[in-house]
């Protein structure tokens, strides 16, 4: 059994990925830990998520940040469910002691420091471990993630949206004249366990955040290789993210072509379903899938292609799982359907 521990395991995407992990035929949990002055020191994992009552019996241990490379010793690989300035000397302190990390914070997710600053807000230390990290979209990237000790797991609107962008752009089909427009909507649970008025369920309907500032922009653009606009809204749902792009396709391309370039780039990966009608969120929601649809309208040459995915699952936990799968020599796909 491959042995792993989660820091941040009190927070909504650590508890799905220990509820993934106890259920994994091949890992095993090793440790759970919280941050070192953390309201749920020692508390049971299962005090916090009573669903995992009599199955997950786990003490949160607090560690610090300057303590992290002292667990490397004690397990096969670390997932970080911390926030994204902790993870930042987190991460290099794992490395350095030689261990294993899936980062699932965006520490590690953009490449140039001047864009990381501005839309993080912090200044990065770490522009070699940039380099190192390989970007965790599973079903794009798993060579990479084979071969490197430091996956930075993606974003949950970038794994809904590249999910739906990569194979027109790697089929050339997207008119480059024309910037694709993003709009998806978040259920709460994307904000985290922290209680926070804005992002509270009963105060949210539905609402455009982060216009034209969201990190995520960002973060698609370098990953996909291609500007997009991007407009995050909040609704007041736990959990799922929609995300409906709409694009111009190079003059002339044909809705054959639309359809070859999905079927090639996601033959055989089963957690990726083309369906035959618009996506929904309650079709994701508690599964490790992302499903796309799209239609071409024929007399403007646009494209609309809806996606949806789990936030806490494809867009967090069970996509951390996929790359670790992949990094240990096992199916993408392992312990998840
Ligand atoms: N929610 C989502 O849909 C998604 C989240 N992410 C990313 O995953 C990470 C976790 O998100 P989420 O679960 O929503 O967040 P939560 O706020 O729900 O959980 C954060 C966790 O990190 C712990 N923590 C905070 N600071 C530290 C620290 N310095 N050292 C160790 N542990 C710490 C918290 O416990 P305590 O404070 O008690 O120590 C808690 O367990 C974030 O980086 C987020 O951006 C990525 C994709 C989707
Ligand atoms: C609804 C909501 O607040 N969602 C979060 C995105 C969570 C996530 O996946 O992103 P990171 O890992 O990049 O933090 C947000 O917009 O900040």
């Amino acid at each position: 059994m491959i042995r792993v521990s989660i820091v941040g395991a009190s927070g909504y995407a650590g508890a799905e990925l220990a509820g993934l992990i106890h259920n994994h035929p091949e890992f095993d949990i090793a440790g759970l830990y919280v941050s070192e002055n953390s309201a749920d020191a020692y508390k049971a994992f299962s005090a916090i998520h009573g669903k995992f009552s009599y199955q997950i019996d786990r003490t949160l241990i607090p560690i610090s940040e300057s303590q992290i490379g002292k667990i490397v010793a004690e397990c096969d690989a670390i997932f970080l469910c911390t926030p994204h300035e902790a993870s930042v000397d987190m991460v290099s302190r794992i490395i350095d002691a030689g261990g294993v990390v899936f980062d699932l914070s965006g520490a590690y997710r953009l490449s140039d420091l001047a864009v990381i600053k501005d839309y993080y807000g912090f200044s990065h230390k770490f522009p070699d471990l940039l380099n190192q990290a390989e970007y965790g979209l599973a079903e794009w990237n798993h060579k990479n993630i084979q071969e490197t000790n430091l996956i930075s797991v993606p974003g949950c609107y970038p794994t809904a949206v590249l999910s739906a962008l990569k194979p027109l752009k790697e089929a050339k089909l997207i008119d480059s004249s024309v910037i694709p427009i993003v709009n998806a909507t978040s259920g709460a649970s994307g904000a985290g366990r922290r209680a926070n008025l804005g992002t509270s369920v009963c105060e949210v309907s539905l609402h455009p955040y982060g216009v034209l500032t969201h990190r995520h922009q960002p973060e698609i653009a370098e990953h996909l290789g291609h500007p997009v606009i991007f407009t995050p809204h909040l609704g007041n749902f736990k959990r799922g993210i929609l995300a409906t792009s709409t694009l111009k396709l190079v003059d002339g391309a044909r809705l054959s072509e639309v359809n070859a370039a999905y079927n090639e780039a996601y033959e055989g990966k089963r957690l990726v379903r083309l369906r035959q009608s618009w996506p929904s969120i309650k079709d994701v929601e508690n599964t490790p899938f992302v499903d796309i649809h799209w239609e071409l309208d024929k007399k403007t040459g646009y494209l609309i292609v809806v996606s949806a995915i789990d936030n806490l699952l494809k867009g967090a936990s069970s996509q951390a799982i996929q790359c670790a799968n992949l990094r240990f020599g096992f199916d993408s796909d392992r312990g998840l359907i």
